[in-house]
C-alpha cells in the first residue's frame, strides 16, 4: 500500500515512522510520503490560505494550491483522496478494513476552517473523495486524524501484526467491544483475576469472554448491539 499525506505541517507525522507502523514501512509493507503542501505555493510568503467569501470567522484554505499539489501527486494514477474533517462520515473499523484494501490513499489535511471545497469537487471528477470524521468534536487540523486512521489501516495489512489473529479479536473486529483483559500475578491489590480464565476450560473462558463483550456493548454501546447484522446474536447470547 501506497499512503501519501499532505500538510502544512509534516513534521506532525513524524509518529507514524515510530514502532510498530516504522517496522513495518522499514521492510516495505507499506509506503508513507508526508508533503509539506507550501511547496506548491509561489509567493514569498508561501500563503495557503485567505478569508472566507460569505464572511465569519477563520481563514480557508486556497484552492489553487491544493490544486497544484494533487495534480502532481494523483498525476501517476487514481488514488482514493481521504479528507479528514468533522463533516465528515464516521471512520469506523469497517472503514478501516475498507481502506486496508486499498492500492494507495492519498490524506489531505486541512487547517484553519477547512479546504475550498472545490478542491474536492475538482479531484472527485478523477478518483474517489472521501470526506471521514474520527469523532464529534472540534480538532486544530486534519493532522491528528490522519494518525489515527493510518494506524488503523496500517495495522490490518498483511504481515504488520505479529499474530494475524489480533486483529480478528480485538474491538469492533465482530461488532462488539472488547471485555477485561488480565495477566500475572492472580491476586493484585486483593483484586483476584476471575476463575474462568485460570480454568483451561477454553470452551468455558470462550463463553465467558463473549458475555463480558456482550455486557460491556450493551452497557456502554447499546448502538453497536442494534447494528449487529441479522443471526449475528445466537440463544445464549440473547439470553444474556
Ligand atoms: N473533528 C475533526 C476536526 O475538527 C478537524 C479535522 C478532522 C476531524 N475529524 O476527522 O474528526
Amino acid at each position: 500500500m501506497r499512503i501519501d499525506v499532505v500538510t502544512i505541517f509534516p513534521e506532525y507525522l513524524d509518529p507514524l515512522r515510530q514502532a510498530l507502523l516504522g517496522r513495518a514501512i522499514d521492510r516495505g509493507l507499506l509506503t508513507l510520503d508526508v508533503h509539506d503542501l507550501r511547496a506548491w505555493t509561489h509567493d514569498v510568503h508561501k500563503a495557503v490560505d485567505d478569508s472566507p467569501y460569505g464572511g465569519g470567522p477563520g481563514m480557508v484554505m486556497k484552492p489553487q494550491v491544493w490544486g497544484e499539489a494533487l495534480d502532481e501527486l494523483c498525476a501517476s494514477g487514481t488514488p482514493r483522496l481521504v479528507v479528514p474533517t468533522p463533516a465528515g462520515r464516521p471512520f469506523t473499523q469497517a472503514v478501516a478494513r475498507e481502506y486496508a484494501a486499498q492500492p494507495w490513499l492519498v490524506f489531505a489535511c486541512g487547517r484553519y476552517e477547512g479546504i475550498d471545497q472545490r478542491v474536492l469537487d475538482d479531484a472527485a471528477r478523477r478518483m474517489p473523495v472521501d470526506e471521514v470524521s474520527i469523532g464529534d468534536y472540534v480538532l486544530v487540523g486534519g493532522e491528528v486524524a490522519v494518525m489515527v486512521m493510518v494506524e488503523a489501516v496500517a495495522r490490518l495489512l498483511p504481515g504488520v501484526l505479529g499474530n494475524p489473529a489480533s486483529a480478528e479479536q480485538d474491538s469492533f473486529s465482530d461488532g462488539l467491544l472488547e471485555g477485561p483483559s488480565y495477566t500475572r500475578p492472580e491476586v493484585w491489590r486483593d483484586l483476584a483475576v476471575p476463575d474462568v480464565l485460570r480454568s483451561g476450560n477454553h470452551g468455558a473462558i470462550d463463553r465467558w469472554r463473549r458475555d463480558q463483550a456482550l455486557a460491556r456493548t450493551f452497557h456502554r454501546r447499546p448502538d453497536l448491539l442494534d447494528a449487529l447484522p441479522e443471526g449475528a446474536l445466537d440463544k445464549h447470547d440473547r439470553a444474556q
